[in-house]
């Protein structure tokens, strides 16, 4: 079970008002252009099966299969270490691919590389169920001194600082990951 957290629409607007912008609605279009670039130039004769993180990756990666014009199939992965809440904890399966992984080439897609606890638990997942590759594409990457070691994204849309980001899928405690562009949250608000 998620941990609830119980927010007005009038806290969720002074959160949006405090928060500063850092990639705008173009910004995010731009990068889903490079990503969908980027990945059909490595991956379009693999057949590769698409897995989305959920909940995060719904956003970004149903914006980049649009730019995907080749043979893919789909399907989706829930592990979670937030809760709700800034602060990572263990990684907890929800759910598992029920796409068989051998043999395939697999693209995990997130809406954001944080620690890396997330991508090395599903790699490894895909790995060992026999995942002929895995390449990771996120929309946001923040690199930080607390990162598994050795573990970066394969495709990065954008870069984000070390502060809690929100919005283009990304949550702020469960809510505003509808909004269109990416916010850093006030330091004030990210408790
Ligand atoms: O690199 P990490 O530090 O492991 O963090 C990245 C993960 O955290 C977020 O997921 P979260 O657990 O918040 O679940 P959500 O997708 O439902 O927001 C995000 O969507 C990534 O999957
Ligand atoms: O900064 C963040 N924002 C939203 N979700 C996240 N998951 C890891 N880091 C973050």
């Amino acid at each position: 079970m998620t941990q609830g957290v119980e927010l007005t629409a009038e806290q969720l607007a002074g959160v949006l008002e405090r928060a500063e912008c850092l990639h705008d609605a173009d910004a995010i279009e731009a990068a889903l252009n490079r990503l969908g670039e980027q990945i059909t130039a490595v991956m379009a004769d693999t057949r590769p099966l698409v897995l989305g993180v959920m909940t995060g990756a719904i956003v970004p990666m149903g914006r980049l299969l649009n730019r995907l014009d080749f043979p893919l199939e789909i399907d989706y992965i829930h592990a979670t270490r937030y809760h709700k809440t800034t602060t990572g904890r263990e990684l907890v399966w929800l759910a598992r691919p029920q796409t068989p992984l051998r043999d395939r080439h697999v693209l995990i897609v997130d809406d954001i590389l944080d620690e890396g606890h997330t991508f090395r638990g599903l790699i490894d997942e895909c790995l060992e169920h026999g995942a002929a590759s895995v390449h990771t594409a996120v929309l946001a990457d923040k690199p930080n001194a607390g990162r598994v070691p050795g573990l970066a994204a394969d495709f990065v849309g954008l870069t984000v600082p070390e502060r809690y980001v929100f919005g283009a899928g990304m949550d702020y405690k469960g809510y505003l990951r509808n909004v269109d562009a990416i916010y850093a949250a006030d330091p004030a608000d990210e408790d």
